[in-house]
């Protein structure tokens, strides 16, 4: 199993070395367009394999994408970051440009390969290396909503006191401040759902909270997060690489699910060895499909800025 990376940045090292740690992939390729990044970051990687115990042969390359040839799964964390009172769709004017011309050259050396998209604004990037690259629909998945998840769990956990281990829950919609849909009605505590525990002003400030996790993050640290983003791709990509068949929220191309076309945005999707193995439909509350509706047409939005 071969695992492509684009970005030694933040992102992009986290993910690299959250997959080798949980040594599935027989290798990581780190790419980066910066002189001797991604072959520094590594080799600093590799000298962690006799203390965390991987045999994952990581390896670093200088924009030379012939390394990359033949990977199973590509993850693009490549592009700017943003900054504390930014919003992650401002990112669109630089990422664009990146995003495309680093899905088309992956594409080049490895076209058979599963794309997952990191790079914000994520929705817009996931639709935009659809029109680049031309690869199937199952292909192409955008991480967003597992990272979501993982925040809305924490939040949940806060507030109802328990372990994060006995918290499920799930957020669906753009992975935008005001386009993240938590699934607030589905969540559990130990299978009760948590409105059993929680008011509706509680619930209501968890979903916010939840929703504006990564700016929360990126007004602390002055640039936005790294280890739950990496960790939740590395999620995805053990998914895939081990043909788990689990379920996350990713971006994908929807055609007609839950009432939407022509977009990708978060939705539940069983993921496999072949990516996206199925899009799973769910029934949301009449609130949460008026937010799904709404968390849409800022998807399109951003969508029309591309030059497709
Ligand atoms: N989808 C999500 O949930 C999620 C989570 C966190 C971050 N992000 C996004 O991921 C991206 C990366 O964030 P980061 O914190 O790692 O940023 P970073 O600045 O630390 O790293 C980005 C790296 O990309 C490299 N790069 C730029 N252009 C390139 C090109 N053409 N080819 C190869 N490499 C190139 C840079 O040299 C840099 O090392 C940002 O757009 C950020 O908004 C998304
Ligand atoms: O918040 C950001 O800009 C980065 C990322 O999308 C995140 O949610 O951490």
């Amino acid at each position: 199993m071969k695992v492509t990376v684009v970005g030694a940045g933040a992102v992009g090292a986290s993910c690299a070395e959250y997959i080798a740690i949980k040594n599935f992939a027989s290798e990581v390729v780190i790419l980066d367009i910066k002189e001797g990044y991604a072959e520094g970051k590594a080799m600093d990687l590799m000298q962690c394999a006799s203390l965390n115990g991987f045999d994952t042969k990581i390896t670093g390359s200088t924009n030379d994408y012939s390394k990359t040839a033949n990977s199973d799964i590509c993850v693009i964390t490549s592009g700017i970051p943003r900054k504390p009172g930014m919003t992650r769709e401002e990112l669109i004017g630089i990422n664009a440009g990146i995003v495309k011309s680093v899905s088309s050259s992956l594409v080049e050396h490895s076209p058979n390969t599963i794309i997952i998209v990191v790079s914000n604004p994520m929705d817009t990037m996931t639709y935009l290396v659809h029109k680049t690259t031309g690869l199937a629909k199952h292909r192409i998945i955008g991480m967003g909503g597992a990272l979501d998840s993982a925040r809305f769990k924490y939040r949940l956990a806060e507030a109802l006191e328990a372990p994060i281990s006995d918290v499920d829950g799930m957020v669906i919609g753009g992975h935008s401040d005001k386009g993240m849909v938590p699934l607030t009605s589905h969540a559990t505590r130990n299978s009760i759902k948590v409105s059993e525990f929680l008011s509706e002003e509680r619930l209501n400030q968890v979903a916010e909270d939840t929703k504006v996790g990564g700016a929360t993050l990126t007004k602390l640290l002055g640039t936005s997060a790294w280890y739950a983003p990496g960790a939740a791709v590395s999620g995805l990509v053990q998914a895939i690489a081990c043909d788990q068949k689990k379920i996350f929220p990713c971006s994908t191309l929807l055609n007609g699910e839950y009432g939407l076309s022509d977009l990708c945005i978060g939705v539940p999707v069983v993921l496999g060895r072949k990516g996206i193995e199925k899009i799973v439909d769910i029934p949301l509350s009449d609130a949460e499909k008026e937010h799904m509706k709404a968390s849409a047409e800022g998807v399109k939005k951003t969508n029309d800025l591309l030059e497709l």
